[in-house]
């Protein structure tokens, strides 16, 4: 397939080769100005972004009130948060084949029917059973939308803006998540009910992206696939704002011909993705991406935010809501430089980068973390346990912390930590110890601290770096491209499988990674935790860098082209640009009359010429 272009161009469809529209909107001379209704499309589809950053960042807030309300135990608060993340991998996982019988604007329609259903579900949820079965419904409504939305963006948009226009979707998935928990800050003074406005307010955007859609297009590669090639031309011809769509229209159905004809159709498409060479290596490709950008450890490092931020100096236990809302604004604003290099430097560029700046701060945050540990105040009271815990066996904070059930209260002055002791949790809240000074925890000044998790340390301004450093390094990239990469490297044949596949993957890693940090944490201590995740995005460093070949600027029936070598041969060539550009020699649009240059590499693609 991957002379798929050459073949065009010997069967005289010179409207393939080299023609503005269909080799992107990299070329010098072609009108680049993107049609507005483009932007709108995007809009729309990213607010399926927006509902899963949403869903999935506003449970800690909505947790805190709820624990209490609903007289929650650990058990419970585990289910209501992993049951969504649970949800989402099996629907993204079903999503494939729904994708390919309905299209892709039914499945839109569809998670935001499922989003709305949910959000009234958890907003008048009597109990915890009922809360339970609306964070179970919003996760299949995540699950659809996180592998539905990227690959809609990517088929209506321009080759020229895919990239910036797949990763707003990121963008939304961060904006939700911060939106979240502003949201989160403002109900969290309601006490009774607070919970029941956070869960329920994602019921707005979901109506809003439903009723939107009942007036948008459906994917012209969708509808062509299906054969429906008259709605597809004036999808198609809608989407680029009443251009003429001709050159494109005919490259994308040649692409599909071509493509029925060398796989002859049937069968499942799963089974054909692993028969088929380019596209079995490109699922390698986008699952690894998937499975790294978990397990750089993400989930944990902004669920742990508040914890780090207590550890640098803010000891307010009540405000931790609001230091969360700070985390999700620093991951936001960066995925925002995410979306602005997109186009400007490629993909695997960006993701080399992210990659590498990741894998330093969380070096820098193990580092914080060892330093903590070694220099961990001891502990110098030993009061009397009526419970007979361990607690009291723990001679310095380090240990203390690392005890679930345990905390360490103490008093400090400028320059030390004293009058400590390491105390049972109450049972009732992580807020205060379960006896002693640190039962009855007031905002006086004189009365002792409680760190639950943490450790008072002179360290924690590196610890603090390490957590800035991050974001800043994970958002624009790896936070972003895996999803970006997934929506363009399949061809459309496997592109809902591959996608639901790789979403998948991103899911249980998802899962994976969340449940097992605690138990991580008390086997290798905080800092051995932050040392492994860096280890894991060494090796996904290593992935990146052989395995990941540039997209940018390509038509996406042309991707697939830079597949068809050995797996893992890309490194060599891709370091520079590895697309063509085509220079127009002559007035008449003909293959002849273009000429592919700033290609060094040994991709298919050359082979056009
Ligand atoms: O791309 C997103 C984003 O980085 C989110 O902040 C994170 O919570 C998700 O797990 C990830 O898939």
């Amino acid at each position: 397939m991957g002379s798929r272009r050459q073949k065009a161009v010997d069967d005289g469809e010179q409207s393939l080769i080299g023609s503005p529209s269909a080799a992107g909107g990299d070329l010098p001379d072609q009108d680049a100005s993107t049609p507005g209704f483009v932007y709108v499309l995007a809009f729309f589809s990213a607010l399926g972004g927006f509902l899963f950053g949403y869903d999935t960042g506003v449970v800690s807030g909505a947790m805190l009130l709820l624990k209490e309300e609903m007289n929650l135990n650990a058990l419970w608060q585990e289910l209501l948060v992993s049951s969504t993340v649970g949800a989402a991998a099996l629907s993204a996982l079903s999503g494939g084949s729904l994708n390919g019988w309905l299209g892709r604007r039914v499945c839109i329609l569809l998670a935001s029917f499922i989003f709305g259903v949910g959000g009234v579900i958890l907003s008048l949820a009597p109990d915890k059973v009922v809360l339970l079965v609306g964070r179970v419904t919003v996760g299949l409504g995540i699950g659809i939308a996180s592998m539905t939305v990227p690959v809609y963006i990517a088929e209506v948009s321009p080759p020229h803006k895919r990239g910036q226009l797949v990763t707003v979707n990121s963008l939304f998935i961060t904006g939700g998540q911060f939106i979240a928990s502003m949201i989160d800050g403002a109900f969290s003074y309601m006490s009774h009910d607070g919970w029941r406005y956070m869960l329920g307010l994602s019921v707005v955007p979901a109506v809003l992206q439903f009723v939107g859609f009942l007036f948008l297009p459906e994917s012209p590669r969708w509808l062509l696939l299906k054969g429906r090639s008259q709605e597809a031309r004036l999808a198609l011809t809608r989407i680029r704002g009443g251009r003429n769509v001709d050159e494109e229209y005919e490259s994308i159905r040649i692409c599909i011909e071509e493509e029925e004809k060398e796989l002859g159709g049937g069968g499942l498409v799963i089974l054909r993705i692993f028969n088929h060479g380019p596209t079995r290596r490109a699922l390698i490709v986008g699952c690894g991406l998937q499975m790294f950008q978990q397990l750089a450890g993400i989930n944990t490092v902004m669920y742990y935010s508040a914890t780090i931020l207590q550890m640098a100096g803010v000891r307010d236990v009540k405000r931790a809501i609001w230091l969360t809302a700070a985390t999700s604004a620093t991951n936001f604003v960066f995925t925002l430089l995410g979306v602005w290099l997109v186009e400007r430097v490629g993909r695997r560029k960006l993701t080399l980068g992210s990659l590498l700046g990741t894998g330093l701060s969380l070096t820098v945050l193990a580092v914080g973390f060892l330093l903590s540990a070694q220099f961990s105040p001891p502990t110098t009271l030993h009061p009397l346990d009526a419970q007979n815990s361990t607690c009291r066996l723990y001679g310095s904070c380090e240990f203390c912390m690392l005890d679930p059930d345990c905390g360490f209260c103490y008093r400090e002055n400028s320059s030390r930590v004293f009058d400590s002791s390491c105390v049972p949790v109450s049972q009732a809240s992580t807020d205060h110890a379960a006896w002693g000074r640190c039962f009855n925890q007031t905002e006086e000044t004189k009365s002792p601290m409680w760190a639950y998790n943490y450790c008072p340390t002179s360290y924690s301004w590196l610890v603090l770096m390490g957590l800035i450093l991050y974001l800043a390094f994970f958002a624009p990239g790896m936070g972003t491209m895996p999803w970006t990469v997934n929506s363009e490297i399949y061809p459309l044949w496997a592109r809902s499988t591959g996608n639901a596949c790789s979403a998948g993957v991103n899911w249980i890693f998802n899962v994976l990674v969340s449940l097992t940090f605690l138990h991580v944490a008390q086997y290798l201590t905080y800092y051995g935790a932050f040392f492994m995740y860096s280890g894991l995005v060494s090796l996904g460093l290593l992935f990146v860098l052989g395995c990941l070949p540039e997209t940018q600027g390509l038509q996406l029936e042309d991707v697939e082209n830079l597949f068809t070598g050995p797996l893992c041969s890309c490194g060599a060539s891709s370091s520079t640009h590895n697309h063509v550009q085509y220079t127009r020699q002559g007035s008449d649009i003909s293959p002849a009359n273009y000429g592919a240059v700033e290609s060094d590499s040994a991709i298919a693609y050359i082979t056009l010429r």
